[in-house]
């Protein structure tokens, strides 16, 4: 998260006047991330988050996620959980933006995952998919395959900026993607932002998840595909299969998949890198200036790509069977 609202202490104690957490002891606000303002705050009855909505979080898709957090966390997934107000209202305002308080989850991300913690990222990525199992509701994923395109089309100057010739580049990654994408891979209710700055550990046992606003109704292949570009690429920009096949065997220890879902992890993983890539080469010039926010590289994203365009191979993804 981040901080691109600020809010006076008159603002926070408004709001808190609605729940019985008694006064607050501290308020702080939390730099990591780059989508909504978070803070962290101490009340005489615990620790709490705040997160205020920002660019991305429609307000009226709060009642899906909230409603999503809240759910997961009755059918014992550990995960942050929306705390209700005196009249039971989770979904609130502050400044004129939609907000709301979270519970605390302990724990830490890592930011350099071994083998062990991509093994138990696996397992607590299959167990979401399984206690979401049921979720009344659902939404589609605005930012999905049939998104890209238009979304390209806004942006290709400021790709052309980023490297010269990368527009027509992925202009053809559209086009292999539009070819090639899976239809019928088994779906439910997804994470689609599964980074390790949102999955927290106690050593190397998973501990909960957190940030639950891009959560959609997709392929739960997709979602794996998400987590293997964010847990198993080196800093040098190498494609760890050791690290993939142990989130794939942690994923499978509790939810197996299909061959039609290991044989799409391949084409799906190469549209999830030009998933993250999009959204970063956005952010990268939209982000306003002075925000306690640093846009996150869109060049880390397109590497991801380059290493998904040179090989469509199964065995690159340990996805080919022993
Ligand atoms: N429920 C929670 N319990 C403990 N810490 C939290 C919780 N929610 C958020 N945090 C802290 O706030 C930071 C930012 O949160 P989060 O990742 O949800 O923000 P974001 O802006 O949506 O980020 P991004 O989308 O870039 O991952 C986390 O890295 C964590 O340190
Ligand atoms: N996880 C995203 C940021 C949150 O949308 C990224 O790394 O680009």
């Amino acid at each position: 998260m981040a901080v691109y609202t600020d809010i006076t202490d008159e603002e926070l104690e408004t709001l808190l006047a609605d729940f019985d957490l008694g006064a607050p002891v501290s308020f702080k606000g939390i730099a990591e991330g780059v989508e909504n303002s978070n803070f962290l705050l101490e009340t005489e009855s615990g620790r709490f988050i705040l997160t205020v909505y920002e660019k991305r979080v429609r307000s009226e898709d709060l009642p899906f996620f909230l409603g999503l957090m809240r759910w997961l966390a009755e059918h014992d997934y550990a995960c942050a959980t929306p705390v209700a107000d005196r009249a039971g209202e989770i979904s609130k305002s502050v400044r004129g933006k939609p907000c709301a308080l979270v519970s605390f989850l302990p724990g830490l991300s890592v930011r350099r995952p071994g083998v062990a913690h991509c093994r138990e990222a696996g397992r607590g990525l299959a167990e979401l998919h399984r206690a979401a199992d049921g979720f009344p509701m659902s939404r589609d994923n605005d930012l999905g395959r049939a998104a890209w395109a238009p979304m390209f089309a806004r942006l290709k100057g400021q790709a052309e900026e980023l490297k010269p010739g990368l527009a027509d580049v992925i202009d053809a990654d559209l086009a292999y993607l539009a070819a090639n994408w899976p239809t019928d891979l088994p779906s439910g209710i997804v994470h689609a932002d599964y980074f390790p700055d949102n999955v927290f550990f106690h050593g190397e046992a998973f501990a909960g998840t957190i940030d639950f606003y891009f959560a959609c109704t997709d392929a739960f292949a997709y979602d794996i595909a998400v987590a293997l570009n964010a847990w198993c690429f080196e800093a040098d920009g190498s494609f760890n299969i050791t690290a993939a096949r142990a989130m794939l065997a942690g994923y499978e220890a509790v939810r197996p998949l299909s061959d039609a879902e290991r044989a799409a992890i391949p084409v799906l993983a190469h549209g999830a890198a030009l998933r993250f890539f999009l959204t970063r080469l956005h952010d990268w010039r939209a982000t306003p200036a002075g925000a306690l926010v640093k846009p996150k590289d869109p060049l880390e994203y397109e590497r991801k790509l380059a290493v998904h365009r040179a090989s469509k191979d199964l065995v690159l993804f340990g996805t080919a069977r022993a």
